[in-house]
């Protein structure tokens, strides 16, 4: 393409802003435009780093973004792509604002290659592309031709190499073909040069130019090797946010009497620094002084000319509306798959997240509510005779907990101090006789009732004692007044903590579970810009969201199933209810943990954050859920917030349903689904909302 041709569209866009402006409203946006920026502003926090920036990109050409590190670039890319929402000024993508409804940018429209590479580690070359060909809705025979055309030309490996093995130029070469698979009408590349040998570099700008030359594409293209602009149609020298110059590369020079790019480049940046210091003067100087000085057939298009263009109006009917929000099938399907391929590369961790409920629930089971084995406890008996009463009550202890250790009074004290035993019991030499006279006589005396008592000095450091107390007390049933504890009406007689403790512990593992692996795996796509880049090829937050919650309720359940199995076959828990309640209140749960773990996903951008967030949570909630110890144990303003907690409500219906065999017609079953589908609804909608919100 000659200068000259280079130069005819500008002049026309030039033309046409002038026209624009004395015709003014109604402002369709102008023909021939691929890419319009006016008075774009965009913050980070307080962080000013798009400021009033004015950027045209004509369509069927090359733009070359030049400018230095840090200057904004990427954040005007993604701001372009949509990933990232203005703060002022207007957008227009090929002819509408990026995520318009209808608009199919993001989406088919637009191939988008992002600075960080983007792209599943766990993935083949070809899984990559497949992948991004289900998205974009290409058969699986265009995808396969065009594969074979871009491993071709870009010199790829391997259409079976793992991306996670590939070199980083490699990685670079597989990211811009995902970004020209669908042979967008809109191509914007983040350095794609980078770490490219200078061959390679020249092959695809030669792609570019020839892409471009049907006057159907355009690119926009960020590099920081400024002489390879000069193959661009137009460049743009960015500099603190704003647009310094725009215009053909050799216009460019010529107007600042260079030889090279780079040396107009490092010219413009002197001049703007010289000056003025504040971004917004130099930028009104630089811009008068391309207005002022310039030959006008000149195409150097100066900075701001359409800043006071009307804004045009855009309207939509609601049924493409309605087809905008909701999900397509065709993008949860391919994120669904995309997470079985990374599954299945990842055995082992998906080994892993099966077993996990299953390794906790055994270790619970297994070590808490059990009754101890082999306390020691001495035995001061100053008895005697084998036929006294001392023995027999001995006798009545549990062996197999209690091991008694026959001891002299000294050193069984001794022992106990030196924390040998746990307990002394002592029986005083007339124990029999006094404890006779005791139940005999209606008025004994001190002495009497001393030495008809069985002494007992406990260590209360532990939880043991309560142990040992209980067992004691058993002896005291023999002699005290006689009650027969009849069949329970709900349970067994030789109910434990770990009966009460089971169906709270399976809910807050399947929860806590599924919002690890969810927050987690969110986070790490979002930070390595692989959730920015599913967004642009078209994938909605909502589908995301939906895909995941699917492929999470598929090991939920391979977890559910092999819990069941363990407590109710291995660990011998009753359920006296129906099976089908008890899996669908946990599956609810699961789903609740899922909707959480997308919350803290939403909200926080770390996963060191969100891991701290999520264990954060865990432990106050385990303890005031009612799970370890009985709700009605908890002092009163904690309990109204227990109350209204995920799983204190859920924890009673699933031990109603498994103890008690109720059914969804008794309140405390039903509250229990209500609670949880309630919490699941609020937590799915508030991650949407921070979602939306943040982007
Ligand atoms: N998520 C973010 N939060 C806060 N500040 C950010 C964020 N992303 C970028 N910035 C800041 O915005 C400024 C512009 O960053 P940007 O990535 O757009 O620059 P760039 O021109 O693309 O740089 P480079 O050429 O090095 O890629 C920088 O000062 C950067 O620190």
């Amino acid at each position: 393409m000659s200068a000259d041709q280079k130069d005819v569209p500008l002049l026309q866009l030039k033309q046409g802003n002038m026209k624009a402006d004395l015709e003014a409203p109604p402002c369709p946006e102008p023909e021939g435009l691929a890419i319009r920026c006016r008075d774009v502003c965009r913050s980070y926090g307080k962080l000013k780093v798009l400021s009033n920036l004015n950027l045209t990109v004509p369509q069927g050409h090359i733009y070359g973004l030049l400018g230095p590190s840090g200057c904004g670039k990427t954040t005007l890319l993604k701001c372009i792509v949509g990933t990232l929402k203005i703060s002022w000024g207007h957008i227009s993508v090929l002819g509408k604002p990026p995520a318009f409804p209808g608009h199919e940018v993001p989406g088919r429209m637009v191939g988008y290659m992002p600075q960080d590479l983007a792209l599943y580690n766990e993935f083949t070359i070809s899984d990559t592309l497949t992948f991004f060909g289900r998205i974009h809705g290409l058969t699986s025979k265009d995808t396969q031709a065009r594969m074979n055309f871009l491993i071709d030309f870009l010199d790829l490996p391997q259409k079976h190499s793992l991306v996670r093995n590939l070199s980083g130029g490699q990685r670079r070469r597989v990211s811009l073909g995902a970004a020209l698979l669908q042979n967008p009408e809109l191509l914007i590349l983040d350095e794609p040069t980078v770490g490219v040998d200078p061959v390679l570099r020249a092959k695809i700008w030669q792609h570019l130019v020839e892409i471009v030359k049907t006057g159907k594409v355009s690119v926009i293209i960020t590099t920081h090797y400024i002489e390879e602009a000069r193959q661009a149609n137009v460049v743009g020298l960015m500099r603190n946010g704003r647009l310094l110059a725009e215009g053909p590369p050799e216009a460019v020079m010529k107007q600042h009497s260079a030889s090279t790019l780079e040396h107009a480049f490092l010219q413009l940046c002197e001049t703007s620094d010289q000056v003025g210091s504040t971004p917004q003067s130099r930028v009104l100087e630089d811009s008068q002084s391309f207005e002022s000085g310039r030959d006008e057939s000149r195409p150097i298009l100066g900075v701001g000319l359409e800043s006071t263009d009307e804004i045009p109006k855009y309207s939509v009917d609601w049924k493409v509306r309605v087809r905008h929000v909701l999900p397509k099938w065709r993008n949860i399907a391919a994120l669904m798959i995309k997470t079985m391929v990374r599954m299945k590369r990842m055995p082992g961790s998906l080994c892993f997240q099966f077993l996990l409920p299953v390794i906790q629930i055994s270790l619970m089971c297994l070590c808490i509510g059990g009754d101890p084995k082999g306390i020691q406890v001495a035995v001061v008996n100053n008895e005697t005779s084998p036929s006294s009463y001392s023995y027999s009550l001995l006798s009545f202890l549990d062996n197999s907990s209690v091991e008694q250790v026959p001891l002299s009074h000294a050193e069984a004290f001794t022992g106990i101090y030196n924390g040998e035993y746990w307990g002394v019991i002592g029986f005083s030499k007339n124990f029999t006789s006094y404890l006779t006279k005791r139940m005999l006589q209606h008025q004994v005396s001190r002495d009497v009732v001393d030495g008809g008592s069985v002494h007992v000095w406990l260590d209360l450091t532990s939880k043991l004692w309560a142990f040992v107390d209980n067992k004691l007390g058993s002896m005291a049933y023999l002699v005290a007044l006689p009650i027969k504890f009849e069949e329970p009406v709900y349970g067994s007689q030789n109910t434990d903590f770990t009966t009460f403790v089971t169906p709270g512990a399976v809910l807050s593992i399947t929860f806590y579970l599924a919002v690890g692996l969810t927050a987690l795996s969110f986070v790490l796509e979002r930070k390595e810009g692989l959730l920015d880049r599913c967004w642009v090829a078209g994938v909605s937050s909502l589908e995301t969201m939906l895909a995941h919650l699917f492929s999470q309720l598929f090991v939920i359940s391979v977890q559910i199933i092999l819990l069941l199995l363990f407590i109710l076959l291995v660990f011998k828990i009753p359920n006296e209810g129906s099976i089908v309640l008890v899996v669908a209140l946990i599956v609810l749960q699961g789903v609740t943990g899922i909707s959480f773990g997308l919350v803290i996903s939403a909200a926080i951008d770390d996963e060191q954050n969100a891991n701290q967030a999520a264990l954060g949570i865990f432990y106050p909630n385990l303890i005031i859920s009612g799970i370890i110890w009985p709700v009605e144990c908890i002092p009163y303003p904690l309990r109204y917030l227990s109350l209204v907690l995920p799983q204190t409500y859920a924890s009673e219906a699933l031990r109603c349903i498994m103890y008690r065999g109720w059914g969804l017609t008794h309140m405390m079953v039903w509250r229990g689904f209500a609670v949880t589908l309630g919490w699941n609804t609020f937590f799915l909608i508030l991650a949407t909302v921070i979602l939306k919100l943040r982007t």
